[in-house]
């Protein structure tokens, strides 16, 4: 089954490896132009998934297209329209950074010029040209993360898979990072990202694939993910009289935190109610010291789910 729509659609994929059941029941939908997020705890079958996105391992159930094509029927189609990246670099420490990057792009076919231009300008955007030619032993961890990044990208695939892009990256290759996805992604090109930081995630996802031992438990829009009820953790000085003036408006409250610091938390089902509570708690003269969500919006989703972490 090829599809004409691109990005990828996933139905009932399933994979065991013997008797452990990796996988056992994904669906979804990841379209072009979007980021779409890959969220579960350790060991739920996100790296797994991601192998049979990328045509490296094949489902044992389910059907599957990626970048419109189905990889058990024309896999060699299928990576020419990936570029995938691993959680880590993998073996080819000897070859300096252009190497990679050259030797990826001669796999793909492309010319040796074109190669070689591409492999400057990808070193130039994840800010590696000073370690062009070094090897890439010598570079630190995050810097590894931004060269496999280029080299994910060395063929301009129409999609991209990312295992857990973010990891052993600074504050500001993150903040990069995100800009790029986002970028990739305005281009037109689907991006499937895998990550442990949701809070980062919100920032950069237009949708989230939630996944709980080898399932897909939910799918949902960043967009819906906003509209939920959320946690808000409010904080006065002194406590008291915001524990008296929620009480007088109904407002159901819990105590958390210790002695050192201690906070209300309260459920809040829109921003719109959020703005008024805190109209309302500062006139009644309350004097709020905090007042925000508890975590970001997929942290919120992620922790009502009935997820187990193994
Ligand atoms: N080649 C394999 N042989 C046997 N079991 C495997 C193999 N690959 C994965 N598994 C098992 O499948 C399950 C899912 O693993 P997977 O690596 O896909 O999870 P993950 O969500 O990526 O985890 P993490 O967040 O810790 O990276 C785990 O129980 C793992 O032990």
């Amino acid at each position: 089954m090829n599809n004409e729509y691109g990005g990828i659609v996933a139905r009932g994929i399933a994979r065991s490896f013997g008797s452990v059941a990796a996988i056992r029941h994904i669906d979804f939908a990841a379209p072009p132009g979007e980021v779409t997020a890959l969220i579960g705890p350790n060991g739920s079958g996100k790296t797994t998934l991601l192998l049979i996105l990328a045509s490296l391992l094949a489902p044992d159930t389910g059907t599957l297209t990626v970048g419109g094509v189905d990889p058990m029927q024309d896999a060699a189609a299928v990576r020419r329209r990936v570029g995938w990246m691993p959680d880590t670099l993998g073996v080819w420490e000897s070859l300096t950074a252009t190497e990679i990057l050259t030797v990826m792009g001669s796999l793909y076919g492309m010319p040796v010029e074109e190669r070689r231009s591409r492999a400057a300008e990808l070193l130039a955007a994840v800010r590696l040209e000073e370690f062009a030619d070094q090897p890439a032993r010598v570079l630190s961890r995050g810097q590894q993360q931004r060269l496999s990044l280029a080299r994910a990208l060395i063929h301009d695939p129409a999609v991209l898979l990312l295992d857990e892009p973010a990891s052993g990256l600074d504050p500001g290759s993150r903040v990069e990072l995100r800009a790029t996805l986002r970028s990739l992604a305005d281009q037109g090109k689907t991006v499937v990202v895998s990550s442990h930081v949701l809070s980062e995630l919100d920032e950069i996802a237009d949708r989230a694939v939630f996944i709980n031992r080898g399932e897909s438990v939910k799918n949902q829009t960043l967009d819906e993910a906003g509209t939920q009820i959320r946690r808000y953790y409010i904080q006065a000085e002194p406590m008291q009289p915001l524990a008296d003036a929620l009480a007088s408006h109904g407002v159901e409250f819990e105590m958390r935190g210790d002695s050192r610091r201690s906070e209300y938390q309260v459920m809040v089902s829109s921003t719109d109610q959020a703005a008024w509570l805190l109209r309302t708690l500062v006139m009644a003269d309350v004097a709020i010291t905090a007042f925000a969500p508890a975590g970001g919006a997929l942290e919120e989703t992620y922790m009502s789910l009935d997820t187990d972490r193994q």
